[in-house]
């Protein structure tokens, strides 16, 4: 599917649906706004579901997955085989991001959109647009009809889940050398020297950060990605993993559906998505700040504030499905939670 023709397909968020929810609250026997950033999460998941009396019982993780050719350079603390062990741990229950997902219950989805293996567990035919990216400081790391395709799969993915009836998505990935990627398309994005965006990835030490700086900043002199268009800088100096994640946000955008954005590498995508269609930010959650330099300045970019605030920067969805127990509380106050009237005078009266 062509952008435009995806950009034809997302609406607003409902504003009447948003007014119905922002009246409950007001009604609800609490301090007015005090349950702040959850009445707001409330609300505006109101406007996507266009829908004030919703639920949130069904939910998953759609975790993308995939290598990319940048790690060739000496980029990352471990190799590319970590990528499919680790996707292959999420079909096992056993990486991080299950054991929290178990505790939300959250249904994990990886997908294999392009890893250099294939893990039976996982790897589906359809949703696989290459085994691995290019090095992007040797040449583009993909064409701009993969990008295309990767963005095809990150929608269809969202369409599947949407029609076995689950009502949020918490967005999540794995790809050894995806934090290199992102840092290069947040520089470039942002206008910010790449220095000020690249951190540590998975651990690297301070001479592998200093590589990595270089490297990013050698890629982006080579290619000249053109910041106005995000296909260019994706196919540049992206990968299959951040692509796919464009395609479920816009996903949410197409099928009404509220997508949480995760940390650096989810909110790189989640800035992509808006760049491209504006209206699908109405359909993004946020959740929390990573701690990679970039973080907060991503989620500026993207005009949100995050909920929690507890320096992670683990990947793989872990502070998107984080979030998930507080919006649960706040959803059940607004939800169960009795209003002035029902508490009125009268019944003071009983009491004494
Ligand atoms: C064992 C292990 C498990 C992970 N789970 C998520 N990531 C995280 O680290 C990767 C990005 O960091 P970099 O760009 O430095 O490679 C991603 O795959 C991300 O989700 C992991 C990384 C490792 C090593
Ligand atoms: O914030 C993130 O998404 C992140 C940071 C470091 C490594 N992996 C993921």
């Amino acid at each position: 599917m062509k952008i435009d023709e995806i950009e034809k397909k997302i609406s607003e968020a409902d504003q009447e649906s948003m007014e119905a929810a922002g009246h409950r609250w007001k009604t609800v026997a609490k301090p007015l706004d005090s349950l702040g950033k959850l009445e707001e999460a409330v609300i505006r998941i109101a406007g996507m579901k266009k829908c004030a009396n919703f639920t949130l019982d069904r939910r998953g993780l759609i975790i993308m997955c995939g290598d990319n050719g940048i790690v060739q350079e000496g980029v990352t603390q471990t190799g590319s085989e970590v990528t499919a062990i680790v996707a292959n741990n999420f079909t096992k229950g056993t990486a991080s991001v299950c054991i929290m997902g178990k505790l939300a219950g959250v249904d994990i989805f990886p997908i294999d959109i392009g890893m250099n293996v294939d893990v039976p567990s996982l790897t589906q035919k359809e949703y696989k647009v290459a085994y691995g990216t290019r090095n992007f400081l040797v040449e583009p790391a993909i064409t701009r009809e993969e990008v295309e395709r990767a963005i095809s799969v990150g929608i269809e993915v969202v369409r599947k889940r949407k029609e076995e009836g689950y009502e949020i998505l918490a967005t999540g990935e794995m790809g050894i050398g995806n934090t290199t990627t992102s840092s290069a398309i947040a520089s470039v994005l942002l206008d910010e020297p790449v220095e000020r965006m690249t951190g540590k990835g998975a651990g690297l030490d301070q001479a592998g950060l200093k590589r990595k700086i270089e490297v990013i900043e050698a890629g982006i002199k080579k290619h000249q990605p053109k910041k106005e268009d995000i296909l260019d800088v994706l196919s540049k100096v992206g990968g299959l993993d951040v692509a796919g994640l464009v395609g479920v946000f816009l996903g949410g955008g197409v099928y009404r559906i509220p997508i949480i954005i995760d940390g650096f590498i989810s909110s790189v995508a989640a800035l992509c998505a808006l760049q491209l269609v504006p209206r699908c930010r109405d359909y993004m959650v946020p959740s929390h700040v990573s701690k990679e330099p970039g973080g907060q300045h991503l989620l500026d970019a993207l005009g949100f504030s995050p909920l929690l605030t507890c320096d992670m920067s683990l990947g793989e969805g872990s502070g998107a499905v984080g979030v998930i127990p507080l919006l649960d509380m706040g959803l059940q106050v607004y939800r169960k939670m009795s209003t002035f009237e029902e508490i009125n005078v009268n019944r003071y009266e009983e009491l004494k």
